[in-house]
């Protein structure tokens, strides 16, 4: 028995093909596209091929995309400005920040100076802290993805022992939110936590996301787990026998054999997190049309 790989580029078109069909219902609607801005600061290759990838996917599903470009040196009053005037621009239903931000700007605060009704990427602390309460309110892009994964992956998640590796503000802490309100006995394991191949090995559902290249081994997954894994991790060529430089937080080739179903790194969590923030944009533009 080996794994089922669980295709995170096939589910993130059937999300994608879903958000288009609501778009083009809310032009119907309101005579104008929902739209989403992108805030890049500095020139960052990999976080340049994010927000492209981001930009793209919108015009894919009928968003109206605004790319703003900011450069690398460029001050706390410059971004407050840009963040503002996005909040007061109705045909902004979305703002996204990319992280992280260049060392003399701080990604929280500048983050939370996004309108509430605005946060696609649900890490406000007015997000956090509806997610937290169990309140509805727009969830962080990447956590909402990989529920969507597992379900149609067919995991059980109630009553389930689900460990997420990793505890980052952008993630950990949400995914485990979440996965507490489908009722899962939820654990999240990290740097210090002791013994972490054994609290690993417990898990029915595993998530990796510790930015740490195949840092998870195949004795530390349950025969027949789930296995999430979130790391993109890029290497200076392609690990032998595999096409791609980007490797998750799981050895794969380990993992493949013992886990009952996995996601690959590329073509799993990545594309799910990008449908997800398209989602999030329509939502909000709906909310905020009422
Ligand atoms: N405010 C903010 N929101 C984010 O959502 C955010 C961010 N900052 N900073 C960086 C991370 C990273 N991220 C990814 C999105 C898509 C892929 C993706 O599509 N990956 C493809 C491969 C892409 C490639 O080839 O490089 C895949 O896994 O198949 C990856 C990573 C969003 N992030």
């Amino acid at each position: 028995m080996s794994a089922t790989i669980i295709d995170g580029k096939q589910v993130a078109s059937e999300v994608r093909a879903e958000v288009a069909t609501g778009v083009a219902a809310f032009v119907e609607r309101h005579g104008r596209a929902p739209g989403l801005a992108t805030i890049l600061v500095g020139d960052d290759a990999a976080s340049a091929v994010y927000v492209g990838g981001k930009q793209k996917a919108c015009a894919e599903v009928g968003i109206q995309g605004f790319d703003h470009r900011l450069p690398g040196d460029a001050t706390r009053e410059q971004l407050v400005a840009l963040i503002e005037q996005l909040n007061a621009d109705e045909r902004v239903s979305g703002i996204l920040c990319q992280l992280p931000l260049p060392g003399h700007l701080d990604g929280v605060e500048m983050t939370n100076l996004i309108a509430a009704e605005k946060d696609v990427d649900g890490l406000t602390v007015g997000s956090a802290g509806r997610l937290a309460l169990g309140l509805p309110g727009l969830r962080p892009c990447t956590p909402a993805g990989v529920i969507r994964l597992l379900d149609h992956a067919g995991a059980q998640l109630s009553g389930a022992e689900a460990v997420v590796i990793g505890r980052s503000n952008l993630f950990g802490k949400p995914m485990a939110q979440l996965l507490l309100q489908r009722n899962a006995t939820v654990t999240i394991a990290h740097s210090r936590t002791r013994d972490l191949e054994a609290v690993a090995a417990r898990a029915d559902v595993l998530i990796a996301a510790v930015g740490r290249a195949e840092m998870v081994r195949g004795r530390w997954i349950k025969p027949g787990a789930t296995v999430i894994d979130v790391g993109i991790n890029r290497l200076a060529e392609p690990p032998a026998g595999r096409r791609s430089s980007l490797v998750g937080d799981v050895c794969f080739d380990e993992a493949f054999p013992v886990a009952g179903a996995i996601t690959p790194v590329p073509g799993g969590v990545g594309p799910m997190t990008i449908a997800q923030l398209l989602a999030n944009t329509l939502q909000a533009a709906e909310l905020q049309a009422g």
